[in-house]
């Protein structure tokens, strides 16, 4: 919860910096903002409500009423009437024909945190005289629609509009899942309105948007030999755009008008309508009705056979309502339809009669909304970076945007395929997404904001690091790569940077600046490391005189000196010598304290785990788990490159594909001078007092042909020491629980596996059970209790 609660205290902040910039304001400089704003406001309700587009994110929408209403407040002379925070947003743009509702349709005011939750709810309560119930529900995000019955039939459908005036929808709206021609049962009233929300659920949502792609691609290659490449593209995702949300091709599905359209834009039409549901979430004119709650009112609807939300609750304090507001929050996308918030009424409908209405909301009813989780920002530029294994990835850098607890400046766009099927433009406006933790995704652009000076993203047919042509792997792949493996510098960087990560080497001194710094410096000219064979072979001489240039830790921009205009360079190897040392003869800089822990820890690294430095080899598909899985069985590397294609792939855990993997990559020379140079450096790559591959096994031994897997702690052995035990005794020790699995031994900390254990009905053992069966094998075992 930490990060939307962050990003909400911004969004107050905002507010109070609102109100007091109002306050400081001038009647004059008021005036101007004012106007300012409401042109603003009015712009995006009329492409909002007239074509079903968002021009600017909703929380930027939120926060320019809340800056209007604060301007209105301090300078009550500049509040008009017909202002955006008076009147309900929406009148109807033209196009379809109207009705006047029975009753007006009102909007909700907002509030964006618990605490004004909390407030307005404790003074609803005060001007209600008597205890509040609540009824809570989920801000669905769609439009509201006005269904009025008359005896029982279905006479009119009609969209919200200015409150007063809807557009007319009957026809679409009929033929929407769930919304009745005529009402079920009996003793319906003469005429009644009923309010609810259109929406497309989020998994229809995203059938529709691939039902698009695939109507775009049809329509692309229907007027290909007409119009040519460019302009049958341009014509197509203009014609089948990729919805940006469900609320706005909610909207859009329900206004259109389906009869005048024919061909693909009437299949895309069809799908469009047949996706949509509808919820009920209020009443409109119903001179009396049966029932004394809002919460009844969906019983009594229910039973008619209008769809009302499973997700409602009442509650009986604020305390409650609160609870279910931080329920829903946390698990914001659990549900079948988007929410942007929470809406709060007051239940019993007595009390809506006597708190009433403003001209734009009512009093009795509130929308807490969560913390915005789509922005709008601009795509400054597509720029492409190399990874570790060579495949080139374009990423969009953005302008700074906070969604959802943090600063977003860059997200992945993955490949070049990617990028068009986004349909971005280096320059646009976008839409970005971040949910909670979730990595921020380029939604897409928002096509109405460009001018024409926006331009296409070319995916560079060089590596931006050394220049190679950059290629395929293997046919088919879309994913580029730079074929340069050896010696691209992003490349080595990357493998060196691995080398030192916690599921490898573990050198804490070896991360992302100091592999930069040793592979990529700004002098001398020729880096340390030019591949990472001489990793364990580096000496004190040549790290000291190395020269970086310093970037920005979240941009990785060089940082420039304000004064000089010069890049910051940094020599991190070296410091200038103590007064003691000048006076014991020194005279140059001496090694810095990062230079003398790097050389350290490398030496101790030349003796760690026989896995550990399989990882730091860079082989693909060869993890923690596989090199775990090579190093118990094998016990050093010079019996892995012994080993035939089979004898590998027969190890448990390790199969044909990683097999082929550690072979291939053996195989290749400038593979097998890393190995040299690390092996002559010192780098063990041996299991001390391992008995060597299945030697035990071919010796005979109480576990032949027995599979165990040792799990958690067990007390006496460490994670090696136990594979180890379980292999000298000829058994096979196996990293991952299944049917072959003859026994799981399980220490504390042990997880899935144990479950897993459990599940096929594997017998489990403990630390002590497991020395028994590995050093007397099964039959020393204690009877199973109760077998
Ligand atoms: N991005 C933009 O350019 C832009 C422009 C205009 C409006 N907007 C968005 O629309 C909002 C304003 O629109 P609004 O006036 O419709 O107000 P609103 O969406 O904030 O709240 C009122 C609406 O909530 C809906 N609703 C959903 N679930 C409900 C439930 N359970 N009970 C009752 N009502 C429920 C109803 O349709 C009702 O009309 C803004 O806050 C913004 O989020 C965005
Ligand atoms: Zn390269």
């Amino acid at each position: 919860m930490s990060s939307p609660e962050a990003a909400q205290a911004t969004d107050a902040a905002q507010v109070t910096d609102a109100a007091q910039a109002a306050a400081s304001m001038s009647l004059g400089e008021a005036n101007e903002r004012a106007q300012e704003l409401r042109a603003r406001i009015e712009e995006a309700s009329a492409a909002y409500y007239g074509r079903d587009a968002s021009i600017i994110d909703d929380a930027t929408y939120d926060a320019l009423v809340r800056e209007l209403d604060a301007l209105e407040r301090e300078h009550p002379e500049l509040q008009s009437q017909d202002s955006p925070t008076q009147t309900v947003q929406g009148a109807a743009a033209g196009g379809l024909p109207t009705i006047e509702h029975l009753d007006r349709m009102l909007s909700l005011d907002n509030v964006f945190s618990l605490d004004e939750l909390r407030e307005w709810c404790t003074k609803a309560e005060a001007a209600s005289g008597r205890p509040v119930r609540w009824l809570s529900e989920l801000k669905i995000d769609g439009l509201a629609i006005n269904l009025r019955y008359e005896r029982g039939a279905l006479t009119s459908a009609a969209t919200r509009g200015d409150g007063r005036v809807g557009e007319i929808v009957t026809p679409n709206a009929l033929r929407v899942a769930g919304i009745p021609e005529r009402l079920s049962g009996e003793g319906h009233p003469e005429v009644v309105e009923v309010r609810g929300e259109a929406f497309i659920p989020t998994q229809a949502f995203h059938e529709l948007n691939a039902l698009q792609e695939a109507l775009r691609e049809r329509a692309y290659e229907d007027a290909l030999p007409r119009l040519g490449e460019e302009r049958a593209r341009k014509s197509a995702a203009n014609r089948f755009p990729t919805f940006a949300n469900p609320r706005n091709a909610a909207s859009g599905g329900l206004r259109q008008q389906l009869e005048k359209k024919s061909g693909l834009e009437r299949e895309a039409g069809d799908a469009r309508v047949a996706a949509l549901r509808m919820y009920v979430h209020g009443i409109g004119a119903w001179p009396d009705p049966p029932v004394a709650a809002q919460s009844e009112v969906y019983e009594l609807l229910a039973s008619w056979g209008l769809p009302t939300s499973p997700h409602s609750s009442v509650e009986d304090d604020v305390d409650g309502v609160v609870a279910f507001v931080e329920r829903v929050g946390g698990d914001r996308h659990g549900f079948e339809h988007e929410l942007d918030g929470v809406v709060v009424k007051v239940d019993e409908l007595a009390l809506h009669a006597e708190l009433g209405q403003t001209s734009r909301a009512p009093r009795w009813a509130i929308a807490y909304k969560y913390p915005p989780e789509e922005v709008h920002t601009r795509l400054l530029d597509i720029v492409v970076s190399v990874g570790r294994t060579g495949r080139a990835t374009p990423f969009a850098i953005m302008e700074p945007v906070h969604v959802a607890g943090s600063v977003v400046r860059q997200a992945t766009l993955h490949n070049q395929d990617v990028v068009r099927a986004k349909g971005v433009l280096i320059g646009d406006t976008v839409v970005l997404r971040k949910a909670g933790d979730v990595i921020p995704e380029v939604l897409g652009p928002v096509a109405d904001l460009r001018d024409g000076s926006e331009r296409e993203f070319v995916m560079p047919s060089a590596c931006p690091e050394c220049g190679t042509e950059l290629r395929p792997m293997k046919e088919g792949d879309i994913d580029l790569r730079c074929p340069n493996a050896r010696s691209c510098p992003a490349q080595v960087r990357g493998r060196v940077e691995h080398i030192g990560s916690r599921g490898a080497l573990d050198v804490e001194a070896l991360g992302e600046v100091t592999a930069a710094a040793l592979t990529q410096p700004s002098h001398p000219a020729e880096p340390p490391l030019v591949t990472e064979a001489r990793l364990f072979s580096l000496t004190m001489d040549e790290l000291v005189p190395i020269e970086v240039v310093v970037r920005d830790g979240e941009t990785g921009e060089p940082k420039v000196d304000e004064e000089t205009g010069e890049p910051v360079r940094r020599r991190p190897f070296q410091r200038n010598p103590t007064a003691a040392e000048k006076k014991a003869g020194a005279t140059g800089p001496q090694p810095s304290k990062q230079a003398q822990t790097l050389l350290a820890e490398l030496e101790r690294a030349k003796e760690k785990d026989l896995w550990r430095q399989l990882v730091s080899l860079n082989i693909r598909h060869v993890g923690p788990v596989a090199a775990r899985a090579l190093a118990g069985w094998f016990g050093s590397l010079q019996a892995i490159e012994e080993a035939t294609p089979q004898e590998l792939a027969e190890v448990e855990g390790v199969g044909p594909i990683i097999a082929d993997a550690v072979v291939e990559w053996l195989a290749v020379d400038w593979h097998r001078e890393i190995v040299q140079a690390w092996r002559d450096a010192g780098v063990r790559f041996a299991t001390p007092g391992h008995p060597g591959p299945g030697a035990a096994a071919e010796a005979g031994g109480p576990l032949v042909g027995i599979t165990v897997v040792a799990t958690g702690t067990l007390e006496g052995y460490t994670r090696e020491g136990a594979q180890e035990a379980i292999i000298a005794a000829g058994g096979k020790a196996a990293s991952s629980v299944s049917k072959k699995t003859d026994y799981v031994a399980a220490g504390p900390g042990a997880g899935s596996k144990l479950a897993k254990a459990e599940e096929l009905g594997i017998r489990i053992l403990d630390a002590e059970q497991f020395r028994i069966l590995v050093e007397q094998g099964p039959e020393a075992l204690p009877a199973v209790d109760g077998a």
